[in-house]
Order: structure tokens, then sequence, then C-alpha cells
């Protein structure tokens, strides 16, 4: 029988060490990689990001946006952001949900909440990262387009604000080393302590194998173009370059409320 995969502590009812963290992490990497496959389907669309073409009467911001905070409101309807994992990129003026609320276990400390870097990810995404991996041209699809900007913004969303649940379990760890240093405000020596370079090695590489097996052409004969959906270089840049780096940012600043 297949297992449901273990793929969030709130879903899970796993013990919350480093290894089950690490582990939602690694799966998660799957969800990445195959939303940046399926956003390199479509050529950049860039008429998506124009914020001056007024393509939405009434909506004064770019198409991507409004299909974004359209969507969103939706799913806060049916409880998404009830989950401590989820956090919108749009959150002023959400609704609230209407369904039943489901008892996530609380984890993290209350104040977790209140991190949201967001609007930090969307700027990577669309300005750093997209330009990387699409190809030029327009194809008109902009809706499906946009509902693949969507898929690969939550899915990062979602593995940085993992962060908070990372150092969660690193504080309880160690609470001897953590506490002084929160006390102390310091950022350096937090990320110092919270860092493991041979763990990051591993991560680059990793998801450049996976870029790698998920985005080959997959033929019945033995010959292999050597053609990739998606550079895995590039998976493996984003994620040294700002996957990682951010969901450090994110441990660092949920630390810092940690003893509030
Ligand atoms: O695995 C950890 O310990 C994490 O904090 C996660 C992570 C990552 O983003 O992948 C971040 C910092 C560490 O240096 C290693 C990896």
């Amino acid at each position: 029988m297949a297992m449901a995969d273990s793929n969030s502590v709130s879903h899970s009812g796993n013990a919350l060490n480093l290894e089950s963290v690490r582990d939602s992490l690694i799966r998660q990497e799957d969800t990445i990689v195959f939303s940046l496959i399926e956003r390199a389907r479509y050529p950049v669309n860039s008429r998506l990001y124009n914020q001056t073409l007024g393509l939405v009467p009434g909506f004064s911001r770019s198409l991507v946006h409004f299909i974004v905070k359209e969507t969103e409101a939706i799913q806060a309807k049916a409880g998404r952001y009830e989950n401590p994992e989820e956090n919108p990129f749009f959150p002023n003026g959400l609704p609230p949900s209407v369904v039943p609320t489901h008892k996530y276990p609380q984890v993290l400390h209350p104040a977790a909440a209140s991190i949201n870097i967001n609007e930090h990810i969307w700027d990577m995404y669309f300005n750093q990262l997209l330009p990387l991996f699409v190809a030029e041209g327009d194809d008109g699809n902009y809706a499906s387009t946009a509902a693949s900007d969507l898929n690969c913004l939550q899915a990062l969303s979602r593995r940085i604000h993992y962060g908070k649940y990372v150092a969660e379990v690193k504080f309880r760890e160690a609470p001897q080393d953590y506490e002084p240093l929160i006390r102390a405000k310091d950022r350096d020596a937090l990320m110092n302590l919270l860092t493991f370079k041979n763990v990051e090695e591993m991560v680059k590489k990793r998801v450049a194998k996976k870029a790698t097996v998920f985005g080959q052409e997959v033929t019945l004969g033995n010959n292999s173009s050597g053609n990739y959906k998606i550079d895995p270089l590039i998976v493996s840049h984003l994620y040294a370059e700002w996957v990682m780096p951010l969901t450090k940012l994110v441990e660092v600043e949920y630390l810092l409320r940690r003893l509030d």
C-alpha cells in the first residue's frame, strides 16, 4: 500500500526533529523542481507582468497580480492560510475561511505568524529567477502561465517559510546555545550557529540531480538527448543564491522572536 508522504510536520504527526524537518525540505525540492519545469512550458509572456497595460478593467496592477490575489482569496475561503505552513502573497483584505477549522498542531511560537517575506520572494522570482529559465516570446496563454507562476511561488514560499520549523527544532535541541545570542540580538552569530555548509553543499548537488532526472526527455529507446526542460545549474543556483539564504533569514527572524 502506498504511504502518504510526510511532506510536512503539520500533516504527518511525526516527531519534530532535525531529520524529519530536513526530510520535508527534501520532499519539497521535488515540488519546486516540477513547478519550474511546468512554468518552462510557456515563454516569458511578459504582458502578464506589465502594470501599465490595464488588462483588467478597474485594476491598476498587472494581470499576474490580479490572478494571484483572486486565487489567494478563494484559497483563503477554503482554509489554506489556517495552516501555519502557508503564507499569502497578499495578506491584506483576505476573506476568512468558510470551512470547518482544522486543528493544526501548535508547534511554533505564536510570533511565527508575524513573519512573512513573500514580498522578497515575489521580487526574486519575477525579476531574477524567471528571466533565467523561460524562453523569449508570447503565446497568449496568460491565465495558464500565471497559474504556473503561482505554483512556483507557493512552493518556494512554503519551503522558505519552513525555516520557522527548522529554527524551532534547532532551538529545542540546544536552547543553551541559542538563548544568549537571541537575548543579545546577535544576528550574525545566530546565522553562524544555524548554518551547516556540508548540508548546503548536498542540497545544491541533489536539486541539480533532480532537475536532471525529472527534466530529461523520456524515450523508449536508450538514446538520451541530453536536453533538459530546466537547466540543472539554474536550479542549484536558485538554491544557493536565494532559497537557502532566504530560509536562513526566516530562521534568524524566527529565533529573534523565540523568547518574546
Ligand atoms: O538543514 C538545515 O539545517 C537548514 O537550516 C536548512 C538549510 C537549507 O536551507 O537547506 C539552511 C541552512 C543550513 O546551512 C543548511 C540547510
